[in-house]
């Protein structure tokens, strides 16, 4: 794949790491302008339903709206579920990071999997074309976040990412400019907050809901990745109990829930390994040297990283922004 963005010559306006969690903009010259949650709310009232609010006026919202309103999110899983959500979100984005600046019909690069299907590739050009963006290329994300962690992408050897976001976890081995090796599976922080939420419906018969169960997450893998002692401590979800129905909080041993991210955890080890075992000699050789790097918001789950280096011997590199690798090189394409 193509490295540097440009139509007949001409280099693209704008960078957009669209996920499933979060949308990130970047405008050449610029650096990024947008990050903000990708979340859309709309009115349910008249024959259409109308654009309410978009981003990061949303978070609040989630849960908490009236029947008049829905909340929405574009993705699910790193590829478009909602193809009127993607085209506000967009728009949104463009208006509030550019403003005035707004350019008519912007070059852009958005990425995208690296395994995303014809007809997902074509539902999110749609988008982006009713949104008003111009020309659009679509670039793999693995590569980006290789690129954007600093990766000597380009050089005669093996580099080895991993890139876990919220709705994805994609592995990729890249060499002279290339993808030699991808895989990728729709299992990111998401699964997670899903599987942790199940845990306490199920187990618990206490319901938490989105916002509290990704903060309760977040909570919950930091004490898990300190060192010893920290699992005895309680974590603490406010929510509704299913028997009673009143309102409460639940006190959880961290212990009781290490299983639930210990699944998870392994789900992705799993994917590691398996493109492991199908890369040739040499690119092996070098990631064994090397190590290999871990990017996007979930990166900061310490556990995915100690499995991995448990379960295959690598050094595991985390650079200081893993959840911002995607959008910085998608920004150095931009800029090159
Ligand atoms: N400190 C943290 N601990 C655990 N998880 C975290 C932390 N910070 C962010 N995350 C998780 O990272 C995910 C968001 O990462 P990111 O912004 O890279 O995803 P995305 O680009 O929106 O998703 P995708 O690329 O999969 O579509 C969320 O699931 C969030 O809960």
């Amino acid at each position: 794949m193509a490295n540097m963005i440009s139509w007949n010559g001409r280099r693209a306006d704008i960078a957009i790491d669209l996920g499933t969690a979060n949308t990130r903009v970047a405008a050449r010259g610029s650096g990024m302008v947008f990050d903000e949650p990708s979340l859309c709310c709309f009115s349910n009232g008249g024959t259409r339903p109308r654009l309410v609010a978009a981003g990061e006026a949303v978070r609040a919202m989630v849960d908490r709206t009236p029947d008049s309103l829905k909340v929405t999110r574009p993705l699910r899983r790193g590829v478009l579920q909602d193809i009127d959500a993607t085209r506000e979100l967009l728009a949104y984005a463009m208006s509030s990071s550019l403003g005035r600046r707004r350019l008519r019909a912007p070059r852009v690069a958005i990425g995208i999997p690296a395994d995303a299907t014809q007809a997902e590739r074509s539902a999110l050009l749609t988008a982006a074309s009713d949104a008003g963006l111009g020309p659009v290329s679509l670039m793999s994300e693995p590569f980006a976040a290789a690129l954007g962690a600093g990766l000597a992408v380009h050089r005669p050897e093996g580099s080895m990412i991993v890139e876990c976001g919220a709705g994805t976890t994609e592995v990729a081995v890249i060499s002279l400019g290339g993808i030699c090796l991808t895989r990728s599976v729709r299992i990111g922080g998401a699964a997670l907050d899903t599987a942790l939420a199940d845990h306490f419906h199920f187990r618990r018969k206490f319901l938490i809901g989105e916002i509290t169960t990704e903060r309760l997450k977040c909570d919950l893998v930091r004490l898990l990745g300190a060192p010893d002692g920290e699992e005895s401590q309680m974590i603490e979800a406010k929510g509704r109990s299913l028997t009673s129905g009143i309102p409460g909080v639940q006190q959880v041993p961290v212990s009781e829930l290490r299983q639930v991210v210990a699944k998870h955890v392994a789900h992705i080890v799993e994917v590691v390994r398996d493109v492991l075992n199908q890369t040739p000699p040499e690119l092996s050789h070098d990631i064994h040297e090397k190590g290999l790097t871990l990017t996007g918001g979930s990166a900061a789950i310490p556990c995915i990283g100690q499995a991995i280096t448990a379960e295959t011997g690598l050094r595991v590199h985390i650079p200081d922004h893993p959840h911002q690798c995607v959008m910085l090189g998608l920004e150095a394409m931009l800029a090159s």
